[in-house]
């Protein structure tokens, strides 16, 4: 699955723009967004709510048809992308199945696919332990904290080993110290596979402290407002976001926000 080389772009966005009919009239969540995501970059989408951030990723994963511009995913169409289960996608609530277990949440995708039995095993074994949450295999949704079930949402994406991962503001719900400890996982996770991540949130912290670019939209229309490169090394212990540096980056985000009205951020 993973024989780009690494400079290719995985996402190619070219003036693309969704407006929902509404019975209220035209919604322009997405207006003439463009942009490229390379191969192994970790993306934020940053903006107030309703920029369009949620249909953006969602347009990526084929949940979406934009109404204008083209897009592709690994050099193809997203439909083609999603058939070919090119990415994981982890949604805004963890979505898990609550009468199936967290090993039966995250086999169900591998089910679909038709994985033989031992490989559905070892690969749920495999992703529970990179999420941490090896022995809790058997426990159900309800059994386990808000965390845990956002790792194990995360763990049904990873299972099936695709290059791209998008999450849709995976953390929001989350008290700080639980966010830390899954944006310390997850950073290391990216670090570990080289994997291509798009991540919506709301937080400057988190978006600074992941992202190798920032995208920052504003709304009425979904637009694109300012790309922010982070020249924060990719190591990156929590103490980072004390530095001068890492100020810096939050402080151009916030600007970016302002000037796209962001003030409800
Ligand atoms: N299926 C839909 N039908 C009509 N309007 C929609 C639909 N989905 C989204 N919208 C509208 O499109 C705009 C962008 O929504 P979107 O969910 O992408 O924003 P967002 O930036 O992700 O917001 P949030 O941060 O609150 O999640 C909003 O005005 C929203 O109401």
């Amino acid at each position: 699955m993973n024989e780009q080389s690494p400079s290719a772009s995985v996402i190619e966005a070219r003036n693309l723009s969704l407006t929902f009919q509404t019975s209220d009239g035209p919604v322009h969540a997405l207006k003439d967004v463009t942009l490229t995501i390379g191969k192994g970059e970790f993306v934020s989408f940053i903006g107030p709510s309703g920029c369009g951030k949620t249909t953006f990723l969602r347009v990526m994963a084929d949940l979406e048809k934009p109404t204008a511009g083209t897009i592709t995913v690994n050099g193809v169409s997203p439909e083609q992308a999603r058939r070919s289960r090119a990415y994981g996608y982890v949604f805004q609530a963890a979505g898990l199945y609550p009468w199936r277990t967290i090993g039966g949440n995250i086999r169900l995708p591998l089910e679909i696919m038709g994985y033989s039995k031992a490989e559905q095993a070892e690969r749920v074994r495999r992703t529970l332990e990179m999420v941490e949450l090896s022995g809790f295999e058997k426990k159900f949704p309800w059994q386990l904290s808000g965390g845990m079930q956002q790792r194990a949402s995360i763990a049904r994406a990873l299972a099936f080993d695709a290059d791209i991962l998008l999450m849709d503001e995976p953390f929001g719900a989350l008290d700080e110290i639980v966010r830390d400890h899954l944006n310390e996982q997850l950073l290391e996770l990216w670090g570990r596979t080289g994997k291509t991540i798009g991540f919506v949130t709301h937080s400057i912290p988190e978006a600074v402290y992941l992202s190798t670019r920032i995208v920052v939209m504003s709304p009425r229309p979904g637009r694109i407002t300012d790309v922010i490169e982070s020249t924060l090394p990719r190591e990156r212990p929590l103490d980072i976001r004390d530095t001068p540096e890492f100020i810096e980056i939050a402080h151009r985000v916030r600007e970016g926000l302002r000037a796209g009205h962001g003030d409800d951020v």
